[in-house]
């Protein structure tokens, strides 16, 4: 209850700070996760719209997740890549830090999913997982790995992916070992980011499934796949050998779009 308050007072400052002290105009809230809130604002002259993006106001007096919110600011201005958005300005407001970025109007994959009853064929969601790996391959190279890439935080615009909320992202760790990984979802490499792929990939596959029994069975079973491509999303999903690099990852699955006759030769 006191946080819904805190929280509620926080909206309406944001939303008079965006009004009277800087060029926007608030319009909506986009989002409300555990750590941060999203908002839709507008530059009224030129009509183009923008997030602002805050840390919630219960969290403004620890200092760890204070510095995890100011490692997304840095680590989404260090990738400046096409496909994420750009970080225009950053600051704080009564204590909470913030920062507005590029908006991409386009549709997360989950909306895309859930929402729309969108289907994928395996060729589209092979095409879709070789766009992702391509993406994450740049901010690899830049020694980022994201951590969270969950279907709510990919977007589709005019059938281009983009990628949004760093705030679980990390600098690459190169020394860690294999065997020592618990949890790969949290794990500081490579390995993460495969991991989310092979369950993103999951997700589109599953979008044509319709359960012809009662029981329950594996997605091995069930989405009845080539055993190439069953292999592939085991390996992504380390329940066989895992990929060296996202790199590794994207020329085996180009390996098998073209053993599914997914791509042309010529
Ligand atoms: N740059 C953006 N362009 C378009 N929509 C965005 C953008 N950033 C955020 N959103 C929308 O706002 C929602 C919430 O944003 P985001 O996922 O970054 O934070 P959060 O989930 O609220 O916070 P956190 O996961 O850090 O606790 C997203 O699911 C998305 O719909």
């Amino acid at each position: 209850m006191f946080n819904t308050i805190k929280e509620n007072k926080y909206h309406a400052l944001v939303k008079s700070y965006i009004d009277n002290n800087t060029d926007y105009r608030f319009i909506k809230q986009l989002g409300d996760g555990s750590y941060g809130v999203a908002y839709l604002i507008e530059e009224p002259s030129s009509g183009e719209k923008f997030v602002l993006k805050r840390m919630k106001a219960k969290h403004r007096k620890s200092c760890k997740l204070r510095e995890k919110f100011h490692l997304e600011i840095q680590l989404l201005q260090e990738i400046d890549l096409p496909n994420t958005p750009s970080v225009i300005s950053h600051g704080v407001i009564e204590e909470v830090p913030f920062y507005i970025m590029d908006y991409i109007d386009g549709q997360t994959f989950e909306q895309s999913i859930f929402i729309e009853g969108n289907t994928f064929s395996v060729e589209q969601s092979l095409k879709f997982a070789s766009q992702l790996l391509e993406n994450v391959i740049l901010f690899h190279q830049k020694g980022i790995v994201h951590r969270d890439l969950r279907i709510p935080n990919i977007l589709m615009k005019d059938e281009q992916l983009y990628i949004i909320d760093f705030g679980l992202a990390v600098y690459m760790k190169c020394d860690v070992d294999f065997n020592e990984i618990d949890n790969p979802k949290r794990a500081e490499n490579h390995i993460s980011d495969l991991y989310f792929i092979g369950h993103f990939l999951l997700f589109l596959l599953y979008s044509t499934y319709s359960p012809t029994q009662k029981k329950e069975r594996s997605w091995q079973e069930e989405l009845q796949l080539p055993p190439s491509l069953i292999e592939y999303i085991e390996r992504l999903l380390i329940i066989r050998e895992p990929f060296n690099s996202a790199e590794d990852a994207l020329k085996s699955l180009q390996c098998q779009m073209l053993e599914h006759s997914f791509v042309s030769t010529d």
